[in-house]
């Protein structure tokens, strides 16, 4: 077997892993009787669909966390209580979670009936091999439908109305058409909802591009509205499609770069599922129009048209903060908004190459991918995208020639911000061509100084 087909069967295996217990990460014997399987991993089991990672969801009609701590206790696992009051904790293995949770009601056909949607309602037994699907899910499944089991559940739990569009996305299915009527009436209460529940969902349509046309059919639906308030217009929605062309072309001329969209962004959880990629669709979303009428002033072809441009007020960072957006996120979202003005204005010097790269950093393939979407000609930023993947190149990765250090002794001078300021005019100096070697920024600094 090469290696490519050991990696296929192992994907293959995967698949089924949810409804064999045989490959779960512990046995079955230690589970109590009765229990059932339930959400996401049975759905996705029954359709052959391949999950990233094994995350199974378990009810069990008492003792969820006991059962829980039990297994975890068994296997010297991970163990985590995510609500003492409802009775729901986890077990983390090394690459899966098995998540145990309270039966809601008095029966499993009345916890599934409080359930979202049918397709997610359908419970495995797994001492018996046996479905329960009191809600036809199954048949849906087969069909591609999301279909609600009632719209009282929806208005249970308003965050379903999102659910739904996330689902149909990564799914590849359809909203039925009751169902999406009824989001549409019950899509002012998302806006009652938690902004960090919201911002997960969010954060799956804004990081494949399946996403990107359930996102529109969410803004037409009224879904966005609640969220986002007025200040997003149909050119923000224009813009996030945008990426995904973007996106493409970048990759293809610059693998490396597309590599990195599509990794997460440092200091989140790896399950957050918020890449660089959604981060430029973010700021995509929420960009001022005001800064998009003045790209466009320069500007190539955009699919809008400038009736749809409407100045507006509020402040992009509010919002993320509102929405409890990592400090990471919101300053990568800043950046971009703060350095997309500079990259149109083409040629940038040297220097001003030299700043962007040392506050950019990491952010970087995200900002050239928001400039290539808003319609910044490639051409544009090729010289920086190429200095960006040369680790020898100074500009985009500077590396001291002498430190503060050596500074501090060959100058005579106290540690202080004057230190930094000499460091960067060495830098400069360095790129300028203008001095190479240590003993010439030590000289350079000593003119510099007294100048
Ligand atoms: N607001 C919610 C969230 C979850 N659920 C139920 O809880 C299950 C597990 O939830 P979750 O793990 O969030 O979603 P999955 O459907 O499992 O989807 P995935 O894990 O693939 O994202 C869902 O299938 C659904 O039955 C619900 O009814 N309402
Ligand atoms: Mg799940």
């Amino acid at each position: 077997m090469n290696r490519k087909d050991a990696k296929d069967a192992k994907a293959e295996d995967r698949e089924l892993l949810a409804l064999s217990p045989d490959s779960w990460p512990f046995s079955l014997a230690l589970l109590p009787v009765p229990i059932y399987m339930v959400g996401g991993a049975v759905r996705d089991a029954l359709l052959g669909r391949r999950r990233e990672y094994l995350d199974l969801d378990f009810i069990v009609p008492s003792d969820a966390v006991q059962t829980a701590r039990t297994i975890a206790n068994h296997y010297q696992a991970g163990f985590v209580v995510l609500d003492a009051q409802r009775q729901i904790a986890r077990v983390v293995f090394k690459d899966a979670t098995a998540d145990f949770a309270q039966q809601e009601g008095d029966s499993l056909a009345t916890d599934l009936r409080r359930r979202d949607f049918t397709v997610n309602a359908i419970a495995f037994n797994p001492h018996t091999g046996e479905l329960i699907d009191p809600l036809q899910g199954n048949a849906d499944l087969q069909q591609g439908i999301i279909r609600m089991v009632s719209p009282a559940n929806l208005e249970d739990d308003p965050l379903r109305l999102l659910r739904a569009y996330r689902q149909a996305a990564q799914l590849g299915f359809a909203i039925e058409d009751e169902t999406r009527s009824t989001i549409r009436q019950l899509a002012p209460l998302l806006a009652q909802i938690a902004a960090e529940r919201v911002r997960v969902e969010l954060g799956y349509l804004l990081s494949s591009p399946q996403g990107t046309p359930w996102l529109n059919v969410a803004w037409s639906d009224g879904i966005l509205r609640s969220i986002l308030h007025d200040d997003v217009t149909a050119t923000n929605l224009a813009l996030v499609a945008q990426i995904d062309r973007a996106s493409a072309k970048m990759a293809e001329i610059w693998p490396q770069i597309g590599v990195e969209l599509s990794s997460g962004v440092p200091g989140l959880a790896a399950d957050s599922k918020r890449t660089w990629m959604a981060i430029a669709k973010l700021t995509c979303l929420l960009i001022p129009a005001i800064s998009l009428s003045e790209i466009d002033e320069l500007n190539v072809s955009l699919n809008y048209t400038r009736a749809d441009i409407h100045v507006e007020n509020s402040s992009v960072e509010d919002f993320l903060k509102e929405m409890k957006y990592s400090v990471a996120e919101i300053r990568a979202v800043n950046t971009i908004l703060k350095f997309l003005p500079q990259l149109r204005k083409a040629p940038m010097s040297v220097r001003e190459q030299y700043f962007m790269f040392r506050e950019v950093g990491v952010v970087f393939p995200a900002l050239v991918l928001v400039a290539v979407a808003v319609g910044i000609p490639i051409e544009g930023i090729a010289t920086l995208c190429d200095r960006y993947l040369t680790p020898s190149d100074r500009v985009a990765h500077p590396t001291p020639l002498v430190t503060g250090k050596d500074l501090m002794q060959a100058l005579n001078l106290p540690s202080g911000p004057q230190i930094g300021q000499l460091l960067t005019a060495i830098q400069l100096a360095r790129i300028e061509g203008r001095i190479s070697t240590a003993a010439e920024a030590l000289e350079f600094a000593k003119l510099h100084q007294k100048s």
